[in-house]
């Protein structure tokens, strides 16, 4: 064992050398995340342990003078850390790269060594670059697979950097989740508690606690892959949620330490979460997505320019170029596949360099071969040093050997935490084994469920069987699946439990420097806010230009328009029954254009974009909110003004510029006091708004005429005209309160 860890040593040693030797003039400014030169030794978190896959296989890196990702670009990768020139090593992929290589040196430091499996598992990538397309079913360049320590984007002293997280959430003692209202944000001084989850379920009369997690215990290091697997509804969502810091309300137990550190919110930047859903803007092309995502997260001291590269680089690292130009897509418009949607959501997660990546069912929705390109993206990925966990439904066989951890769990109890490849001996030594070849993540998913049908039992649950329990035996003489899942909860906890709870007592094997910088970085946005508004603004009219300018859309309104025209054509107001039909008009007009844009859309409707990208901290809410409310204006007043002047024109309305424009005007404010308000805001609207709307348009039509209508009983505008800015002012100060108790529940 430990002549292969010298030897490993040997070569990372050797490889590294060369590496520093090469780039040694424009090296000298690269610092650990913790601050320090990248020493032998130092004390960092180990290395990935594929180093020899770092040596051969490369940065997605561009250089700046070309956008133009040719393939024998690509073909060269293998070969290129041998060549660096002096401007690709002063550009951030180059720099990750020998940054990467440098830590060849902390891959034996911390121990770790590559499994022979991993090593066999391995080959086919280090000597194939070549740049064939993911999902054309042909494997695409190996994603980034640069190892240990900080990436550097950018040269100089704006780089940014991950730091590697240790992520434990174990047991000693056990936890009621009363003694802590968030378990979560407290300091626990090396003390773990088992992780639990409880929520209360209020029916009309009785009030119940559904326990959903009972206590999980487990580890996860950098350059792993964790699988969370069982059946549908034991827990595997909500302890990934968990576990990613999105749970965090009482009911939570115990305690997960990132680095033997509680999670707090500076944690939110090292952290990339892909939710089940994938949450996108359907009218935005991939680049489109993932560049605004890159503004919006990444360090404000790089450049615009660097953040584009960035994108690119990650569009390339996923094999996304043939369908950069492609709309995401969503119900009505047809876009990218499954497989590049959901390489978009992990492309926008994997932009920030997390050192933690979370994954929800990533795989789901994808055939097979789409699949084990995804999973083999996160090996890829946890091999330059991240933490990856992701849950997983089915995965074929040759996908299960891709996990290094695994965590199966049953009815929220943990049936199996350990190495993946180790699995199916725990499950044989504790006497089920399937009696008939078998994908194994298929036989643990069996048993997770309680079925043993094609699987043996050991000879006490047969024994309860023969004795004759018949609530524990199933039809076909087999012990039933309560019997099974009691069965497997306390082998583990018998056999395993323990041991496994003992190592993760054992400390986190980095630095105390390394260990404090995951949380002690400052809360750090991307932009400052008037970036963040500008480019809200920006992505605001990109997506939304699509929903508003539907041809459907358009017709609809000028059909209206132009039947109310015909309608009233000429109208006179020089009769009084002329004039009352006038008034018809402007009301019935006031209704028709409230419907046009309020019939787009209110604030919920996005909110899960905005729940996600605020659990990322990609922007403050007010940025959002004020983005959101500008961009959609214009959009917002195309459509009632085109209503407006047809009608307006066609109805024989007053002709004198002042009266025309503060018509307009007043249609502008009503749109701006109404524009997406939260719906239990739109019922006070709609009583107010188009009353005091009407009374202004009257107002401003019939200040001069000789002959006001009836209906004419105020003696001034200005009520009007206050109680219209009152609301401007009054729904959107609501509908901004709204979003921010909206985000404090969520
Ligand atoms: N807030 C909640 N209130 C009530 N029940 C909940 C809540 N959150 C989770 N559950 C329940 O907890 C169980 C586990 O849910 P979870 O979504 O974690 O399962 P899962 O293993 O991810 O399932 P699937 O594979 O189908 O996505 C389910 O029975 C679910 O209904």
């Amino acid at each position: 064992m430990m002549d292969k860890v010298n030897s490993t040593l040997t070569l990372a040693r050797t490889k590294s050398d060369q590496l520093v030797e090469t780039t040694a003039p424009v090296m000298a400014g690269i610092k650990s995340p913790s601050g320090d030169a990248v020493m032998e030794g130092s004390g960092l978190p180990p290395a990935p342990k594929s180093s020899r896959r770092t040596m051969s296989g490369s940065s997605p890196g561009r250089t700046n003078s070309s956008r133009n990702y040719n393939s024998h670009i690509r073909k060269a990768r293998s070969a290129q850390l041998q060549k660096l020139d002096i401007d690709e090593v002063s550009s951030g992929a180059a720099l990750s790269r020998a940054s990467s290589a440098s830590f060849g040196l902390s891959f034996s430091f911390t121990g770790f060594t590559m499994p022979p499996e991993d090593i066999a598992d391995s080959k086919p990538f280090s000597d194939d670059d070549s740049p064939e397309d993911l999902e054309a079913g042909t494997r695409k360049k190996r994603i980034d697979t640069e190892p240990t320590l900080p990436i550097y984007l950018k040269k100089g002293n704006t780089d940014i950097h991950w730091v590697p997280v240790y992520l434990n959430w174990p047991t000693l003692e056990d936890f009621s989740y009363s003694d802590q209202q968030n378990p979560l944000n407290m300091a626990n001084h090396g003390q773990f508690k088992e992780v639990t989850y409880k929520v209360v379920i209020k029916g009309v009369r009785t009030t119940e606690e559904k326990e959903i997690l009972h206590g999980i215990t487990g580890s996860v290091n950098p350059g792993e892959v964790l699988a969370l697997m069982g059946p549908s509804g034991s827990g595997k969502t909500t302890l990934l949620n968990l576990l990613g810091g999105r749970l965090t309300q009482p009911g939570v137990g115990g305690s997960v330490m990132y680095n033997d550190q509680p999670f707090t919110k500076f944690l939110k930047s090292r952290i990339g979460f892909v939710t089940q859903d994938d949450v996108l803007f359907p009218h935005l092309t991939v680049r489109e997505t993932l560049t605004y995502a890159a503004y919006l997260r990444l360090p404000k001291l790089l450049t615009k320019q660097q953040k584009e590269e960035r994108a690119m680089d990650v569009i390339c690292e996923l094999g996304l170029e043939r369908c950069q130009d492609t709309m995401i897509g969503g119900s009505f418009v047809r876009g990218v596949s499954g497989g590049e949607r959901k390489r978009v959501s992990i492309g926008n997660e994997i932009l920030i360099n997390p050192s933690l990546l979370f994954l929800d069912e990533p795989t789901s929705g994808l055939d097979s071969t789409t699949a084990l390109r995804t999973i083999q993206i996160l090996h890829d990925i946890a091999e330059a040093g991240k933490t990856v966990l992701t849950t997983i439904h089915q995965p074929s066989s040759r996908l299960f050997h891709k996990f290094d951890k695994l965590i199966l769990l049953g009815k929220g109890s943990l049936l199996y935490f350990g190495k993946a490849s180790e699995a199916m001996d725990y499950f044989s030594s504790i006497g089920c084994s399937p009696l008939i070849a078998m994908n194994p993540a298929e036989f643990l998913l069996d048993l997770a469920n309680g079925n043993v049908s094609d699987v043996s039992v050991p000879s006490e649950l047969e024994d309860k069987v023969q004795i004759g329990h018949s609530e524990s035996e199933t039809t076909n003489g087999k012990p039933s699946p309560a019997i099974i899942h009691e069965y497997l909860v306390e082998a583990y906890e018998s056999r395993v439990a323990e041991k496994e709870k003992k190592k993760l007592m054992a400390p986190v094997p980095i630095d105390e420097e390394l260990k404090s910088k995951i949380t002690s970085v400052k809360r750090e946005w991307g932009a400052t806010w008037w970036k963040q508004y500008t480019i809200l603004f920006r992505r605001g009219l990109k997506e939304r230009r699509h929903e508003y300018f539907s041809w459907l859309r358009i017709i609809q309104v000028l059909a209206t328009a132009v039947i109310l025209g015909l309608l009233w054509w000429q109208s006179d107001s020089k009769t009084e029954k002329g004039l009352q039909d006038q008034v018809n008009l402007l009301n019935t007009s006031v209704i028709e254009i409230r419907s046009v844009f309020t019939a787009i859309f209110t604030f919920p409707q996005e909110r899960a974009m905005l729940m996600k990208e605020r659990a990322a901290d990609m922007y403050r809410l007010s940025a959002y909110f004020l983005a959101r409310t500008t961009s959609d204006l214009p959009l917002d007043l195309v459509l009632p003004v085109l209503f407006l002047l047809v009608v307006y024109f066609m109805a024989g309305l007053r002709l004198d510029a002042g009266t025309f424009f503060l018509t307009v005007l007043t249609v502008f404010l009503c749109i701006v006091a109404a524009q997406k308000v939260p719906i239990f805001i739109s019922w006070i609207r709609y009583m107010s708004f188009n009353y005091h709307t009407y009374k202004l348009l009257l107002k401003i039509q019939y200040e001069h005429h000789t002959q006001p209508p009836n209906v004419l009983k105020f003696d001034s505008g200005s009520t009007e005209v206050a109680a219209l800015i009152a609301m401007v002012f009054g729904y959107r100060l609501l509908a901004y309160i709204f979003l921010r108790t909206m985000q404090l529940h969520s």
